[in-house]
């Protein structure tokens, strides 16, 4: 099919029209955007990509264009700044890739802005898995990216509360969805949106009926350390009686839906919303918190343990620890006491020892914090939830022991989670010294168990 790549490519993606007839030409039929959309579909995954090497290389921008215009725009710095400006403009337009109207084609036909959503999803998966990671497929992402975030900016979202009275097809979608804690069955749906619970989701009238990012919260006296209080206990009030008691939202699970739609920011834009949304509902509410999960905590405390294993002592535990530690699981500390500790670790025994239990909270919670705040990734939180919540300007407000008891909580976190603080007045400054300066804003309790585990090791 590759000869009929060439064709159909040459005809669908016309040429872009000169400057002077670029605001004269009418766009080309709508057959031209329904039969790629048909084409690109009946394509096998390795040929998606192949088509779309193509795309971006041959149908991107005119380089030569470019480089000519730019060395006329140089020519005329003398000249006075009407003309410059107008070479600034051609110079603008011979910059704006052919492939481009084709993109802007298709977002107006029936389904065709799902299809350049799912369109994104195959580019990043392209440049995720290195397979043909050229320079033209990231300037054909960074093109959709921002056509998507124009298309998906806030005010053309539409907040949507899901209820029980929500429609089936919904609530099924959101259950689908529900990527932080699983729903289970429907008793389980009922109570995520039920007394006491919010569920909101944005829906975009380009498509319709889809949830494309999806918050759970829930309404408390306080904010809430445990998540099993949330998710589990069932509700005896079949309607929210008595709401005066209610000041705190705790957002316990947040899921995007769409793969092409990353980068497009639309958690955080949703977290905001919704606090106004609660706001307006209930004016005295006064806490806003996450009760986040820490995925890969455990692996990452895992690799550190074997990584010492080589370098004999560690320091990540202090002497009176590990001789504990060796006491319960009948080894010397210095034989491979370190090898039971990972073993305990790896398969969640330690928790049913009391003893074993009260031995190493202190020690999980000083590596967690410092795993939270600690371990960067081209200077950011290394953990990607950390990551996401810092960005939107939150606070590392406190680490929780015994907060997931579930055998995925204990496996992913050693049972810790986080509370990550939204204080209203300071999100804005906290994200700008975040994302310019790589500064955590983190309460005395993180602080504290980050300076207890740095004197310990010297990580
Ligand atoms: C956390 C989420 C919702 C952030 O999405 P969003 O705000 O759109 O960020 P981005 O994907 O635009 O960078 C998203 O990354 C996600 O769904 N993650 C998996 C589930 C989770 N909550 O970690």
């Amino acid at each position: 099919p590759v000869r009929s790549m060439e064709e159909i490519l040459t005809r669908v993606v016309v040429p872009l029209p000169t400057y002077e007839t670029r605001e004269k030409s009418p766009p080309p039929p709508e057959s031209n955007s329904v039969e790629f959309m048909h084409f690109y579909r009946s394509l096998e995954k390795e040929e998606k990509s192949q088509l779309l090497a193509k795309l971006s290389h041959d149908f991107g921008v005119d380089h030569k264009g470019v480089s000519e215009l730019a060395g006329k725009l140089l020519d005329t710095q003398q000249r006075d700044l009407a003309t410059i400006l107008q070479v600034e403009d051609r110079l603008r337009y011979s910059l704006t890739p052919r492939y481009k109207q084709l993109l802007n084609h298709i977002s107006r036909v029936e389904s065709g802005v799902k299809f350049l959503v799912d369109l994104r999803a195959d580019l990043l998966e392209i440049i995720s898995s290195k397979a043909s990671d050229s320079p033209h497929i990231r300037d054909l992402n960074g093109t959709l990216k921002s056509l998507l975030s124009e298309w998906f900016s806030v005010g053309l979202l539409r907040l949507e509360r899901i209820t029980w009275q929500s429609p089936c097809e919904i609530l099924q979608k959101i259950s689908q969805y529900e990527a932080v804690h699983p729903v289970r069955n429907w008793t389980d749906i009922k109570r995520r949106v039920g007394p006491y619970r919010r569920c909101y989701a944005f829906t975009h009238a380009a498509m319709p009926g889809e949830p494309l990012v999806v918050l759970h919260v829930a309404l408390t006296e306080d904010i809430s350390d445990n998540i099993q209080s949330i998710v589990r206990e069932f509700a005896t009030l079949d309607s929210e009686e008595d709401v005066s008691k209610v000041n705190t939202a705790v957002f316990y699970s947040i899921s995007s839906t769409q793969a092409g739609l990353q980068g497009v920011e639309l958690g955080n834009v949703l977290i905001k919303r919704v606090v106004r949304e609660l706001q307006s509902e209930f004016p005295h509410m006064s806490q806003f918190s996450s009760l986040s999960p820490i995925p890969g905590f455990s692996s990452w405390l895992q690799g550190l343990l074997s990584q010492h294993r080589k370098e004999g002592r560690v320091e990540l535990l202090t002497d009176c620890e590990w001789g504990k530690v060796a006491d319960v699981t009948n080894t010397t500390p210095d034989t491979n006491v370190l090898d039971a500790l990972r073993k305990l670790i790896s398969t969640g025994d330690w928790t049913r020892s009391e003893h074993l239990v009260h031995i190493l909270e202190p020690a999980l919670m000083r590596l967690c914090a410092w795993y939270l705040y600690g371990e960067k990734r081209r200077g950011y939180a290394l953990n990607p939830v950390a990551n996401f919540h810092l960005q939107n300007g939150a606070t590392m407000w406190r680490l929780n022991w015994h907060a997931d008891t579930s055998p995925r909580g204990v496996a992913n976190s050693c049972g810790i989670m986080v509370n990550y603080r939204y204080f209203l007045q300071e999100t804005t400054s906290n994200s700008a010294a975040y994302m310019h300066n790589k500064i955590i804003t983190a309460t005395e309790q993180v602080l504290g168990l980050v300076s207890q585990f740095q004197k310990n090791s010297k990580l």
